[in-house]
């Protein structure tokens, strides 16, 4: 299924009519750019154009007040002078002659967006609209927002798919407070939003906007905020609160439908965030979002008023959405303190609501929220350092690389008397390996002659491992008589000239782990019901789940809380799946977790698979083929040994893994 692009012209037919300060930046040029660059690229022709459609008065009714509505229906026919009086009454927003009927298309394309999702026709999609919609409330307008384009869109969906439960994500670095406000007592929309607040000093300067606002009555953990309280954030601290916060509680709350409020003025370069993340980061951010709700995956552009990151973050946001393999993100650091506090705070405010936050530590000592009563002198000072360092417009950042897909997406090599799943390529040509490489087998498996079909294997892998790298092939699966013996052979014969680092993701015990390397050529991350502790190292992680990888609850939350965090961190440019046997990973994890490790290495996973489990080839080539994993059903409270063994192991981790940190 394809990715649906929604976008007419039409919405770029309004613009500011007077001068207003705090308006200029929301020009037309913004849809302009964003069109053009998906044009450009050649992203728009691969994506399925629906067109857009103007929100009937019920619709839009299902948030907003009929005096707001009427109030907005006399606008076309207001004076210049009218204009302005109407808008006095808002907050940082205006109005023109044409801004209803684009208010109605915006909302009507979020609308239609949802209807192409829902009815199957796409898998996801994005709607490129303005004015955008998260401020605006029940009775107002507010933030250039005239009518709340997805809080509309997921009343809607609730209405007309009788979907259980939404997930709004707002990325848009400013607090859509319109939405918080439509969904505080309803347990049916999770809202999770990020934003500038520095103790509630930037706009909409709300106390409701920190983190300890989470939600009322039935609704008390379905709000969740994450306050920015400086500047500069980089992707590493994105990515930390997507790793540490939102996934735990998304994947909790098990949602059917993921609206995303798409604003990016969180990207560097943009005059209203004042951030420092790239724009590569909307690829990964929309990516740790697909393998929820089946993929269903709605984005509608809110906020970004810098046209060159703006286009640069939509068009990497729609490749995601496409399914083009993922750019790796280099030297991610961890999160500065100040991000550090903040997801700490807002993790120990929802650890009674969420079993997957159950285990967090308490808020920090210095409770930022207090700290918004800054002094005018510290005000100024800040003020006074801010311009020169602060000033966007010298920011510069690397074009986003390419992200070019391998002519075959999956490939495996398989026993001759195993039938190729669909799909997938097989590979049986196999250049004979170099001598030097048959006489490492060798004397690796200490045989004097390396049994003839263990050669043919392994020259067939060593070939399908230079394939990756050479990026003719995306990624692939391997079935083996003897997995572990693979592995050792992957690790330490076929990989070390051919990659700098490799991910190993082994599921399932593991007899011995003898090739731990402690140059940092390879990390092993283990999950399995054995407890390693005393083999720990930096670069051998074993994770212990009490009762074993069959328990999906501790499997996804040490994959969310600790191995995505990591496998960014240590950006590897090859991801070895090891599928020991016997393991007991439930499919739908398992194929969660191939997902997930698209993520990392451009998307090139090998997976390595014992003979004797071919009964899961289907699935695991499903997900390699980059079908959307399906939900893992009704998530039982994590093991309390399992969870807090989890946060212990990685407060140890913390001094080697700086993206393991969530305490302060
Ligand atoms: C959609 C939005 O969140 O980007 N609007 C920002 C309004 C800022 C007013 N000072
Ligand atoms: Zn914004």
């Amino acid at each position: 299924m394809g990715t649906a692009l929604l976008y007419d012209e039409e919405m770029t037919k309004y613009k500011l009519l007077w001068v207003d300060p705090a308006c200029k930046i929301e020009v037309p040029e913004r849809l302009i750019v964003s069109y053009e660059a998906l044009v450009r690229s050649g992203l728009s022709d691969r994506c399925i154009s629906i067109p857009a459609r103007e929100a009937s008065d019920s619709e839009i009714l299902l948030v907003h007040s009929e005096l707001y509505l009427e109030a907005v229906k006399k606008t076309p026919y207001m004076t210049l002078e009218d204009l302005k009086e109407f808008t006095l009454q808002f907050g940082d927003v205006y109005f023109h002659p044409n801004i209803y009927h684009c208010a109605k298309l915006a909302s009507g394309s979020a609308l239609q967006l949802v209807d192409s999702v829902m009815t199957g026709k796409v898998r996801n999609g994005i709607a490129l609209v303005r004015p955008p919609g998260h401020h605006s409330m029940h009775g107002a307008a507010n933030g250039f927002c005239v009518f709340n384009n997805v809080a509309i869109a997921a009343r809607y969906a609730k209405q007309k798919y009788g979907v259980k439960r939404v997930l709004i994500v707002d990325w848009d670095i400013h607090h859509g407070q319109g939405v918080q406000y439509c969904f505080e007592d309803d347990p049916s929309v999770l809202y999770f939003s990020w934003h500038r607040y520095e103790h509630q000093n930037f706009w909409p300067n709300l106390r409701e906007s920190d983190y300890d606002s989470v939600g009322k009555e039935s609704g008390a953990g379905f709000n969740i905020n994450v306050p920015w309280n400086n500047v500069g954030m980089e992707n590493s601290d994105y990515l930390s609160v997507f790793c540490h916060v939102l996934l735990p509680v998304a994947y909790e709350f098990c949602p059917d439908l993921v609206l995303v409020c798409a604003g990016f003025d969180s990207a560097i370069g943009d005059p209203e965030g004042e951030m420092c993340a790239t724009p590569d980061i909307f690829a990964h951010l929309t990516h740790l979002l697909m393998n929820l709700a089946g993929g269903k995956l709605c984005a509608v552009l809110e906020g970004g008023y810098n046209l060159t990151s703006l286009a640069q973050s939509v068009c990497q946001t729609v490749q995601t959405l496409l399914g083009d393999p993922l750019p790796q993100l280099a030297n991610l650091r961890g999160p500065c303190k100040s991000a550090v506090e903040s997801l700490q705070c807002a993790r120990s405010a929802h650890r009674r609501y969420w079993s997957f936050l159950k285990h967090a530590a308490d808020p920090p000592m210095t409770d930022i929220s207090t700290k918004h009563i800054k002094s005018a002198m510290e005000e100024e000072e800040k003020t006074e350092m801010a311009e020169e360092e602060r000033c966007t417009e010298g920011k510069v950042w690397p074009e986003p690389p390419e992200r070019l897909c391998p002519p075959v997406c999956s490939a495996s090599v398989l026993p001759d008397d195993v039938a190729c799943p669909d799909g997938l390529k097989r590979l049986s040509s196999s250049k004979d390996l170099e001598p030097l490489l048959v006489s490492k087998l060798k004397n690796r498996f200490r045989t004097a002659a390396v049994d003839g079909d263990r050669v043919t294997t392994f020259s067939r892998l060593y070939t399908l491992i230079e394939k990756l790298v050479a990026n003719e092939i995306r990624n692939g699966l391997v079935l083996v008589p003897d997995v572990a013996a693979a592995m050792m052979c992957v690790v330490q014969d076929l990989t070390s000239d051919l990659v700098k680092r490799v991910l190993v993701v082994c599921v399932g015990k593991e007899k011995e782990l003898d090739y731990v390397t402690t140059d940092g050529k390879v990390l092993v991350v283990q999950i399995s019901s054995e407890d390693r502790e005393e083999q720990r190292s930096k670069y051998y992680i074993p994770v212990c789940l009490k009762k074993g990888c069959s328990d999906t609850s501790g499997f996804i939350q040490a994959v969310l809380g600790l191995l995505l965090p990591l496998g960014y961190e240590y950006n590897p440019d090859l991801v070895l799946l090891v599928r020991m046997p016997g393991s007991g990973v439930v499919d739908s994890m398992w194929q969660q977790l191939i997902g997930l490790l698209q993520g990392f290495a451009k998307g090139h996973t090998l997976v390595l698979m014992q003979v004797n489990e071919k009964a899961c080839m289907g699935s695991t080539a499903s997900a390699l083929l980059g079908h959307p994993a399906p939900p893992l059903q009704d998530l039982q409270t994590p093991f309390p040994e399992d969870g807090d063994a989890l946060e212990r192991l990685r407060e140890r981790l913390q001094a080697d893994w700086k993206t393991l940190q969530t305490t302060s």
